[in-house]
């Protein structure tokens, strides 16, 4: 039986009706299901556990965004149970990057019919954290700003009335930027170290987009056994916004101010503690330490082929 943990309140109301079409076609089909309707991440996951201990699921799916995802995901480590996905959040960088539909009702079918791709994590370590698992990526520095700006402001409520849940990241970017202070940043990959100077940002990358579709590695995979980091520098705040759009398509890694490096473990220091979001939740802050844990989960995906 599939155990659907339902985030109602993810993309501002959508995983309300989003699982409102779930169920009904779950009725249709006289399919039986389970299903958690939580109103916070440790009420999903004690009762998550509850179920789990029962025996009976056979798969969790989870409705709502990437932070709703990323609450569970310790517990659907631990247990090895398959674990699907239907968006109903902002910026859906987890569907993006495993080909799940927008559309409820296809990604429904994805998880009845049963394929499995085992992917990756990445598992950081901070002061403030002592171990986090992220799907995702996690945004160290002034995209870590952009991503504690956008959580529950305002603005990220209407994106997502008007249908435009990423457009709230850019919004978010310019109102970070105007208060944002590059400073020289470490980043030591597999215990070699480098050295920038005016470091704005080091992304810490499972997939190859964050941020609601900003292409930040593009060659990253969920399944490459490898993280990646993209660490933006050496730049003034004018070059950034020139930077920004190329995110869209992937080609500011052609830019001199932009460097990608991979690896297995990545620690990045700076002088002043920057802030870091895993799928855009809160992570702590620098000095961080992240390392990509290997094919830790079976994700209900298409079948390949
Ligand atoms: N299982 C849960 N039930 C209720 N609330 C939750 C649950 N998990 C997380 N939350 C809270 O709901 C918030 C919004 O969820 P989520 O991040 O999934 O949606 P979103 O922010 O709209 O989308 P995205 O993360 O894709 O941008 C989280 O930041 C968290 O505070």
């Amino acid at each position: 039986m599939v155990l659907f943990v339902v985030n109602e309140s993810s993309g501002n109301g959508r995983g309300k009706k989003v699982w409102a079409k779930v169920e009904a076609q779950l009725h249709k089909r006289g399919i039986e299901y389970h299903t958690v309707v939580s109103s916070s991440q440790d009420e999903a996951v004690i009762r998550m556990e509850e179920l789990l201990l029962t025996g009976k699921m056979k798969a969790v799916a989870v409705i709502g965004g990437d932070g709703t995802l990323h609450g569970l995901l310790p517990l659907l480590v631990a247990s090895g149970i398959p674990c699907g996905l239907i968006p109903a959040g902002s910026g859906n960088d987890t569907s993006r990057a495993l080909g799940i539909p927008r559309n409820p009702i296809r990604a429904l079918d994805i998880i009845l019919a049963g394929h499995t791709r085992r992917i990756d994590v990445l598992e950081t370590t901070s002061e403030q954290y002592k171990s986090q698992i992220t799907l995702t990526a996690v945004a160290v520095g002034l995209d870590g700003a952009v991503a504690a700006d956008v959580n529950g402001s305002g603005y990220k409520r209407w994106c997502n009335k008007l249908g435009v849940g990423s457009l709230a990241y850019i919004i978010g970017l310019f109102r970070s930027l105007a208060v944002f202070k590059p400073q020289s940043i470490t980043v030591t990959i597999d215990g070699v170290t480098h050295d920038f100077t005016r470091g704005w940002l080091s992304a810490i990358s499972n997939v190859s987009t964050y941020g609601g579709g900003l292409k930040i590695c593009p060659k990253a995979l969920p399944d490459d056994n490898l993280l990646h980091t993209c660490i933006v520098h050496s730049c003034s705040v004018w070059r950034i916004l020139l930077i920004f759009p190329t995110l869209l398509n992937g080609s500011h890694v052609k830019q001199p101010y932009v460097t990608i490096l991979s690896g297995r473990s990545v620690r990045i220091d700076a002088p002043k503690p920057f802030v870091a979001f895993g799928d855009g939740e809160p992570s702590g802050h620098t000095p961080l330490i992240a390392t990509i844990v290997p094919a830790q989960l079976d994700f209900l995906t298409e079948a390949s082929g």
